[in-house]
């Protein structure tokens, strides 16, 4: 796929066509850049975005009930209550990472450590999204941070299993396949409902706000006490939800930090860069009193430029906004008038967007500060365009930001379906890699080990080491 990249994206989307790529996990129909936004606005009755990852993740299988797939209330909560929580959980997002990634990587001054930076950043980043997902003492416990961990791992690779038996036998063959899967789902389900009960009693006596937790957990809990639906207060749906956070949330996450540390440290700039990064985190540190807080971490342009660099050069799908055709009898496309029949699934070309040198000039190079130098040149041209009192052409900062979608920007989709943990992922992975500058050397390599594909899939390299020192306190 990788090899045939190119010669498809100058053979069809450059074209403005439609292009059919036969999978044995699935065939393909990509639609040109120029169909984007037709293909977000579809709306799920002729283009379905949940049937799609019911396809690709077999959730009944590796995941969760179906009364949690036709009932996804969890996906309110990450918009509402996650998200207007970022300020308040800044501090304890900050204290987890800072907890788990010293006790990953040391904090010994002397000597350089050899780590997998994929493996302990997985561990870091599951312990510091569970510190919001289930908080303290859970998201410490050595038994739920496994268990959390090999479900996590293994749904895709049960999914793909799945995928190849014909359906008809798939509710015999499926839980075969799954067992392992059921059997950390079994361990988490026993230490989440315990979780669960223990705080719905309390939260069911007198009290009619828990001020104790201030959680993922907690909001489940409370949203069930206001539903109308009883199932919602089911400690095993609750479970569930916190398990398809965790998927969502988990690995995504985790390839993202990590190509960004392989971006960094194979870079002929990388000591220059890492130095103005450390420079950038000292000066939104002291303007904040020390603190890190919501308001601190927005300053952070060269850290943000940096992530969102890394995602645009290493996307984790090379198709995006990937949909399942459901209209009986199938559609056709507006501009390449392609024919979608019924049951394909259609995306976009993320890889080729994202490497297209009308809207990224040289578009192969890594160039951390793309974002934040333009950012620069943006506000210089917004300043002097309202102080000559001219509408400005450039309405751009907040467009520049990792976490915003726009039809050139798609590591986390786009339209109405965007990824909904976005906010809090860029947050903590802003946090994250402030942390890692701050408090460790990275030693520098040659040569950037090579991303590799399952199917579309684009993953970081799992198995390489890098070497790591923790600073001398600054
Ligand atoms: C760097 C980390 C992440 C990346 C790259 C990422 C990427 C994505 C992408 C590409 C989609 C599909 C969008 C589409 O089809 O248009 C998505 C959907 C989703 N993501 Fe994320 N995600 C990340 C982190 C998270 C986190 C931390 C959470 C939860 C707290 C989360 C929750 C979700 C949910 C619930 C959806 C489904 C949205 C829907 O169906 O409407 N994601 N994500």
């Amino acid at each position: 796929l990788k090899k045939d990249f190119h010669f498809l994206t100058e053979q069809y989307w450059s074209k403005g066509d439609a292009c059919f790529i036969p999978s044995i996990l699935g065939d393909f129909i990509i639609l040109p850049p120029q169909e984007l936004g037709w293909l977000v606005n579809q709306p799920d009755d002729i283009l379905d975005n949940m049937a799609q990852i019911m396809e690709m993740i077999e959730p009944l299988y590796t995941i969760c009930s179906q009364y949690v797939v036709d009932h996804p209330s969890h996906h309110k909560i990450i918009t509402r209550d996650l998200t207007r929580s970022l300020g308040e959980l800044t501090s304890d997002v900050m204290n987890e990472l800072a907890y788990a990634l010293d006790a990953e990587w040391g904090i010994d001054t002397k000597g350089w450590k050899e780590v997998n930076p994929f493996t302990t950043l997985m561990n870091v980043v599951a312990q510091t999204a569970n510190r919001v997902f289930v908080g303290t003492p859970l998201c410490r416990n050595k038994s739920f941070l496994e268990n959390v961990l090999s479900f996590a791992s293994s749904v895709i690779p049960s999914a793909l299993f799945i995928h190849f038996i014909p359906e008809f036998f798939r509710p015999s063959v499926a839980p075969l396949i799954t067992w392992q899967n059921r059997r950390y789902r079994r361990k988490l389900a026993g230490l989440i409902e315990l979780e669960c009960q223990q705080r719905q009693a309390l939260f069911n006596g007198a009290a009619k706000t828990d001020a104790q937790h201030n959680d993922m957990l907690q909001w489940f809990i409370q949203a069930a006490k206001d539903s109308d639906q009883p199932g919602e207060s089911d400690p095993s749906i609750i479970c569930q939800r916190l398990l398809v956070v965790n998927f969502a949330a988990i690995h995504t996450t985790t390839l993202s930090i990590t190509n960004v540390l392989y971006d960094l440290i194979s870079s002929s700039s990388a000591a220059e860069v890492i130095h103005k990064l450390r420079e950038e985190v000292s000066t939104v540190l002291l303007a904040n009193d020390n603190i890190w807080t919501k308001h601190g971490i927005s300053q952070l342009y060269k850290i943000d430029s940096t992530l969102k660099e890394s995602m645009r050069l290493g996307e984790l799908n090379a198709f995006g906004i990937q949909r399942l055709v459901v209209k009986q009898d199938g559609i056709e496309s507006p501009i390449s008038k392609t024919y979608l029949p019924e049951g394909t699934t259609v995306g976009i070309p993320n890889r080729a967007i994202h490497s297209d040198s009308r809207l990224y000039p040289n578009p192969d190079a890594y160039q951390p500060f793309r974002f934040s130098d333009l950012r620069n040149t943006s506000s210089t041209v917004v300043a002097e365009e309202s102080q000559a009192g001219k509408t400005p052409t450039i309405p751009y900062t907040a467009k520049l930001s990792m976490a915003t979608t726009t039809p050139a920007y798609l590591p986390f989709g786009h339209g109405r379906h965007a990824c909904l943990g976005r906010f809090f992922a860029s947050n903590e992975l802003k946090l994250l890699l402030a942390y890692i500058v701050q408090h460790y050397e990275l030693q520098t390599i040659e040569q950037r080990p090579e991303r590799e594909w399952i199917g579309s899939m684009r993953i970081c390299p799992m198995k390489n080491t890098i070497r790591v020192r923790r600073r001398e306190p600054v």
